[in-house]
């Protein structure tokens, strides 16, 4: 670990004077360091476009399980079409390190809106941004991709635009591998997983403008003051209540929905 420590910031100095010598890119800046990988920022020559280099961590080069999480990222990435997704554009390896060169998303995420903005979004916003989102996500699925991450800190909206980013976990029908939790309704490769994480998603939109009025925590279901209707949707997206069968199906319901109450 203490290895480790002193490692990674060699080999990250490394990595990137080599990559940025050899490679027409410009580095701009580091933006993450995740379990799995590494983020920087970068722009072409012209300083026109940026774009993202993710590249393996050094700690986990030697772990084939990572390895294959890395290259099944870049192979689903450079199948994605959607504007919605960030696209591949790059792929190679550097002194043995995998890497990939993804398009840029702009905007703001919804974590960053909501507990840094404080931004507040009403039932309706919430309910029209989850259709977006969930139609994208219809999009993923008909193609059998599940994303497995769905969560705040990745979904990113710029104006009305949408985008879901970091693949890290997402996976084909039937890719399961060892150790995947098939108990944790979030990791299973089955569409399901990403309803589950939309309706997490849609409760974090919903409680942006909630005030606690008493001491004691009480469910969702209590603290929410919201159409019969959405609470069904939301207990079906949980999987509390029947699931729905497919995205196609969520999709259509909560449209319904929209059109029922804000149209
Ligand atoms: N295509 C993209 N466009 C814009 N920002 C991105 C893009 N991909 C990643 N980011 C941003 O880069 C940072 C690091 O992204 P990464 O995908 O490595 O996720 P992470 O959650 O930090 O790591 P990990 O998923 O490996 O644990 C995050 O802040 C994320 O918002």
């Amino acid at each position: 670990m203490v290895l480790r420590r002193i490692a990674e910031p060699i080999n990250d100095l490394f990595f990137i004077r080599t990559f940025f010598k050899k490679e027409k890119w410009q580095f701009v800046r580091k933006i993450g360091s995740g379990s799995y990988g590494t983020a920087y920022l970068i722009q072409d020559p012209s300083g026109k476009q940026l774009y993202i280099l993710k590249r393996l961590n050094f700690h986990k080069l030697k772990s084939n399980q990572a390895r294959a999480g890395f290259q099944i990222e870049t192979q689903l990435l450079s199948e994605l079409s959607d504007v919605a997704f960030p696209a591949l554009v790059q792929k190679g390896s550097l002194n043995g390190t995998p890497y990939f060169i993804m398009e840029y998303k702009a905007g703001k995420t919804f974590e960053q809106l909501i507990f840094a903005e404080g931004k507040v979004f009403s039932e309706h916003e919430s309910f029209t941004i989850t259709a977006r989102l969930l139609s994208k996500l219809a999009g993923l699925h008909q193609m059998g991709i599940v994303h497995r991450d769905l969560r705040i800190p990745n979904v990113l909206a710029d104006g009305e635009r949408l985008s879901i980013i970091d693949f890290g976990l997402a996976r084909k029908l039937g890719q399961e591998e060892e150790g995947i939790e098939a108990d944790n309704p979030r990791k299973r490769v089955h569409f399901t997983s990403d309803l589950y994480s939309l309706g997490h998603f849609l409760l974090f939109l919903l409680y942006s403008g909630y005030q606690p009025s008493m001491k004691k925590e009480r469910t969702w279901e209590e603290e929410l003051e919201l159409f019969p209707d959405s609470k069904r949707i939301i207990k079906k997206l949980l999987m509390s209540d029947v699931p729905y069968s497919s995205s196609m199906e969520a999709l259509a319901d909560i449209n319904k929905q929209i059109k029922k109450y804000w149209e």
